[in-house]
């Protein structure tokens, strides 16, 4: 048996017409799969706890129709059984994960794979932990996870008004685009304070940093080249404060990984980072934004097990 957790909101809904054709597919019916929508932000990681507690015996993966938002939702929702195996069919707008496992298929054809003939992968996923006291509260990240101008960009890109807007223009393709330039007149670099493996770094100011688990992000940009999803160690990129010129030049060179030529730019190798701030840091994980003092990130202890095509 497979269960499918289909967003039909992602992507301006080509999840839901990829389902459409996916659930026509012969092997829908022939491989057993019982298929989900969810209704509201969260509901992936809910659904996937409750159906795994109910079919755990029977099933064979959970497989996520949607985009990189609702895949952090799915692998959160595993947590307790991380051992699990998932698989990401990419149906939203931006689909990093699909880059970063080098999955060469999509729609029908990938769903076909993943059924019949699946390549099974173990990926070392990130996890982070927001509050520094807190022993649980730990959750995990696909992608990666971003401080400072991302979390702020994000955060505007996630707003539903922001994205009702560029709905009604035919403009959703251009969603982060569109949330940089609108925060970047006003955006100041942030204060963070960092430990890596251990050992304390004194920054000052920066503009953005990520910890990433591959290269890719927002929607195909090269922000870390040189990470690899099977790699204990993630890829720490670290952008100190750019004038705005720059800064646009920085998202042009992004897409080919030349950014890292930069000056202000740097790529570090970490097993474990924390974050500290005087002040809210505005964060992503996986696209979901927030905002905190404090942050944990390791590699996840279980690595993820993928089906892939
Ligand atoms: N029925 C729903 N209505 C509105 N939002 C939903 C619904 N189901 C899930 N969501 C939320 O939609 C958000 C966006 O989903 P997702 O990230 O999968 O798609 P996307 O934004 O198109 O793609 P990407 O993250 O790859 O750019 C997620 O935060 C998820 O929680």
């Amino acid at each position: 048996m497979y269960i499918i957790i289909v967003n039909p909101e992602a992507g301006q809904k080509s999840a839901d017409k990829l389902f459409q054709k996916i659930q026509k597919e012969p092997l829908f019916k022939s491989k057993n799969c019982r298929s989900f929508y969810t209704s509201y932000k969260g509901h992936a990681e809910k659904l996937t706890r409750q159906l795994i507690e109910i079919h755990k015996e029977v099933l064979q993966c959970v497989i996520v129709i949607g985009g990189d938002g609702t895949f952090h939702e799915v692998i959160n929702g595993l947590k307790e059984n991380p051992e699990f195996p998932v698989a990401f069919i990419p149906a939203g707008s931006g689909n990093d994960f699909s880059r970063g496992i080098s999955s060469s298929q999509d729609g029908v054809e990938l769903f076909r794979s993943i059924v019949v003939t699946p390549q099974i992968i173990r990926v070392n996923h990130g996890s982070y932990r927001l509050q520094q006291s807190s022993r649980t509260g730990k959750r995990v990240f696909a992608n990666s996870i971003g401080f400072g101008l991302d979390g702020k960009v994000v955060e505007v890109a996630n707003n539903p008004l922001f994205r009702k807007w560029l709905r009604r223009f035919h403009l959703s393709s251009f969603r982060y685009i569109f949330a940089l330039l609108k925060v970047l007149p006003k955006y100041k670099p942030i204060q963070v304070d960092l430990k890596i493996d251990g050992r304390k770094l004194s920054l000052g100011k920066a503009s953005l940093l990520s910890i990433t688990n591959h290269p890719f992000y927002g929607k195909g940009m090269k922000i870390a080249p040189g990470a690899h999803i099977m790699s204990p160690r993630f890829k720490v990129v670290l952008i100190k404060p750019l004038k705005k010129w720059k800064l646009l030049m920085f998202f042009l060179l992004v897409f080919t990984g030349q950014h890292t030529k930069l000056k202000e730019v740097s790529l570090m190798d970490a097993e474990s980072v924390e974050v500290f701030s005087s002040s809210p840091l505005p964060y992503q994980a996986d696209g979901q934004h927030g905002a905190t003092f404090y942050c944990k990130i390791d590699k996840a202890e279980v690595p993820l097990t993928v089906m892939k095509g």
